[in-house]
């Protein structure tokens, strides 16, 4: 990029969101500090360290930190003076009414907005309810600074290529003109940039969640009732992504859908129509399944293992809330995990991305170091994330290992006839088991 249009850039939270903002607009050529309350984490990106799981992430801080247009601090105020843009990248947690909880934006702007040059831009990046970037513009409380809504559509494990191959570029602001020069930061982006009001780019971005989530637990009711007729979810999903109204992504059946933003999401906008006295029965819906079908994994478990669980244990592969990513929150895999351990089974686990120290684990499951020790004596193993890995295990040395030759896979992930061929029964959602 020509230097003369590169951006000054502030980045406020270091994670998922921030840290890839962070460094892919400092690949794109802009001058980006990141800031984290976190001084460990702040130290640990400062070296070059990234300790989330994002393919090519390490590799951008890195080369960002060694040509000198990333850094990291821990003090916000001190580099906002300096800056064009500030990005909000912080949480916004599902709060105890379902909303979201707007503590840590809050809390950034108190603390920053004394020390914001006039006419920089503050974008808020984390996902906000509707209305939310115009109460912080009150709060900011600074006609020579406007703030504009910038939501962010990336998933875990693709963050990198999807922030930097959107589908789409959302603006939302009330102050256009500071929309479009947030625009101007993505120029070397091949995507369809879209300039709203703030309240539109808000709602996008629940909406679009939403609905990605409602898609998933339609599917699952399909799966479900397909075990019910003896029709293959597989075959109908095939047919159904042929038609380019529904498109074949989002079409895959599981242990339910989960994950640090689709549970709040849906739930913050439940939320939000209720407090304006609008009802939203099918997002209710989607999220009152999508309950039902941890349920009905778990239960698929039990009968898969004679109807009970006490004092047998169990083998669980993939622990996160889906392949590709090391995050843990809100996971069906654990949620699953959970309802099984009530049945009493003893849980051992294996997932490629996590290490064994995380306190989501504790007292739940015992991670090993691979498949084969999460099979050793266990009356059945069950699938719960879909790494290609766990494709390609030795299913005759599972089946050596395993106490009873029980493979319930939820994602539909494995080849049944490969295991069939190693003596395992296979259990899939929405597949006979007999499928070839
Ligand atoms: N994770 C994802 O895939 C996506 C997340 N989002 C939204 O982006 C926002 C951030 O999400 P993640 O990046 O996943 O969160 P995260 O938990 O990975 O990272 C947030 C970071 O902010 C830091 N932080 C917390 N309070 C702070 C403060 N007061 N000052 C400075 N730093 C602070 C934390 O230490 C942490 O490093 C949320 O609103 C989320 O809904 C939007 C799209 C995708
Ligand atoms: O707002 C966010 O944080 C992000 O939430 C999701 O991204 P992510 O949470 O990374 O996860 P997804 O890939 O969407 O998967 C969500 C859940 O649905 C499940 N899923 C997904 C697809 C599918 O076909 N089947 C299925 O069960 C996954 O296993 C996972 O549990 C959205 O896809 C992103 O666009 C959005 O930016």
């Amino acid at each position: 990029m020509d230097q003369s249009r590169a951006h000054r850039i502030v980045v406020v939270g270091a994670g998922y969101v921030g840290l890839t903002t962070g460094a892919c607009l400092a690949s794109l050529g802009h001058h980006v500090v990141c800031c984290d309350v976190d001084a460990g984490k702040v130290a640990q990106l400062s070296r070059g360290q990234v300790r989330i799981h994002e393919p090519g992430l390490p590799e951008l801080v890195r080369e960002g930190i060694r040509v000198g247009r990333l850094s990291f601090t821990r003090c916000a105020a001190s580099v906002v003076p300096t800056a064009d843009e500030i990005f909000l990248c912080v949480p916004t947690p599902m709060a105890p009414d379902g909303g979201a909880n707007l503590a840590a934006v809050e809390s950034v702007i108190r603390q920053i907005r004394a020390a914001l040059p006039a006419g920089c831009v503050l974008v808020t990046k984390s996902t906000v309810p509707v209305g939310t970037t115009a109460r912080l513009a009150e709060l900011v409380g600074r006609g020579d600074v406007a703030v504009v809504s910038n939501p962010e559509f990336l998933r875990e494990g693709l963050a990198v290529q999807d922030f930097l191959h959107p589908d789409r570029i959302v603006l939302g602001s009330d102050d256009p003109d500071a929309a479009y020069r947030v625009a101007e930061l993505y120029t070397d982006l091949d995507a369809p940039t879209l300039v709203t009001d703030a309240a539109s780019a808000e709602m996008v971005k629940y909406a679009a969640n939403c609905f990605l989530a409602t898609k998933l637990s339609y599917v699952n009711d399909v799966a479900e009732l397909c075990e019910q007729v003896g029709a293959d979810v597989a075959g109908i999903t095939e047919y159904l992504a042929h038609d380019r109204r529904i498109t074949p992504s989002f079409l895959r059946p599981g242990p339910g859908w989960g994950g640090s933003c689709l549970p709040k999401d849906t739930a913050a906008l439940l939320r939000t129509a209720e407090v304006v006295g609008v009802d939203l029965p099918l997002v209710r819906a989607a999220i009152d399944a999508n309950h039902r079908h941890q349920r009905r994994m778990a239960a698929k478990v039990v009968a898969a293992c004679g109807g009970s669980l006490a004092g047998t244990r169990l083998g669980l592969l993939g622990l996160t809330f889906k392949a590709g990513t090391d995050d843990l929150r809100d996971s069906p895999a654990l949620a699953v995990a959970r309802l099984l351990a009530e049945q009493g089974a003893e849980l051992v686990g294996y997932d490629p991305a996590l290490r064994g120290d995380e306190p989501e684990l504790a007292h739940l499951v015992t991670l090993v170091d691979d498949a084969y020790h999460a099979a050793k004596g266990t009356a059945a193993l069950v699938l719960l994330t879909d790494w290609p890995e766990f494709r390609d295990l030795d299913w005759s040395r599972v089946a050596e290992l395993a106490a009873r030759p029980v493979v319930v896979d939820t994602r539909n992930h494995l080849d049944p006839a490969a295991l069939r061929r190693a003596g395992l029964d296979w259990h899939g959602t929405g597949r006979p088991s007999r499928v070839r």
